[in-house]
């Protein structure tokens, strides 16, 4: 069944001066969603929230039902979230097995389902054959990979991507794209992403957020069919011209809201 995970309501994030969400309300269910949105739009600040790594100024965040306002709630919520930072720490000394034995220790997997847990997640982003070699000797797609497979070592209910496919090889993204597909029945999967074929290919809604603000919710095929209405010579592809078409739209929807 397609029950909501992820509700957000009235959330705003700000950073010193800066309002990075500004009022955003969203309900993500079971599924795989893109989060699109150009430099700043404050993708990274909503994943941060409901990684529990952030605090929001004002609203509301309640994943698997859980209030994130309340110790308890996040603790619980911690436990069944796989989270990929933008950025994130590992250690170069480490093997593959060693990074993410480590990560699924960390987040309490029972000791002996450990081994077979860190086979699977290896198994999944295609890093078995290199389980035993250092962090340090990989490519940067493949360090990327072992960061999923942190995310994913404890079999998530919510899984939180921030930019996975940056620095895959263009096999690399299909394959990734493919085991998105393969989650989406059973976990709720947000990805942001700046390549709108990520979201073609992968997942079943957009989320456009643009300086703060939602600008938009659709399918994939809902925001290819309004680039398909807008003109050739916006260039790029269907899916391309509806990104920047429902972008164009927010932006004089909100110019014309502030005017009056
Ligand atoms: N640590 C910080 N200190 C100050 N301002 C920040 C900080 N992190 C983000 N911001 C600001 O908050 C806003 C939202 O940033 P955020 O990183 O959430 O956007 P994003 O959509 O993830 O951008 P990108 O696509 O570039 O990763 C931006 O204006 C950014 O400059």
């Amino acid at each position: 069944m397609n029950t909501t995970t992820i509700r957000v309501a009235g959330l705003r994030v700000r950073h010193r001066r800066t309002t990075a969400l500004d009022g955003v309300d969203l309900e993500f269910p079971t599924g795989v969603h893109g989060l699109l949105g150009p430099n700043g739009a404050g993708k990274t600040s909503l994943i941060r929230v409901l990684a529990t790594a952030a605090g929001p100024a004002e609203g509301r965040v309640e994943i698997l039902g859980h209030d994130l306002a309340d110790r308890a709630g996040r603790t619980e919520v911690r436990r069944r979230l796989g989270y990929l930072p933008q950025q994130f720490g590992h250690y170069p000394r480490f093997t593959v097995r060693e990074f993410v034995s480590y990560m699924a220790w960390l987040k309490e997997v029972p000791a002996d389902t450990a081994p077979w847990a860190v086979a699977r997640a290896l198994d999944r982003v295609g890093l078995t054959a290199s389980a035993d070699t250092p962090l340090k000797r990989l490519s940067g797609g493949m360090v990327r990979r072992a960061g999923i497979a942190q995310a994913l070592v404890n079999d998530p209910a919510v899984l939180l991507l921030d930019e996975p496919t940056a620095g895959l090889d263009p096999e690399q993204r299909l394959d990734f794209r493919a085991l998105l597909r393969s989650l989406a029945e059973e976990k709720t999967v947000l990805v942001s992403t700046h390549l709108v074929e990520d979201v073609a290919g992968a997942c079943t809604t957009v989320t456009l957020l643009d300086a703060g603000r939602l600008a938009l919710r659709d399918t994939p095929e809902g925001l290819a069919r309004k680039g398909g209405d807008a003109p050739e010579e916006l260039g790029g592809n269907a899916l391309e011209r509806g990104y920047t078409l429902a972008l164009r739209d927010h932006r004089s929807a909100s110019a014309a809201g502030g005017a009056r």
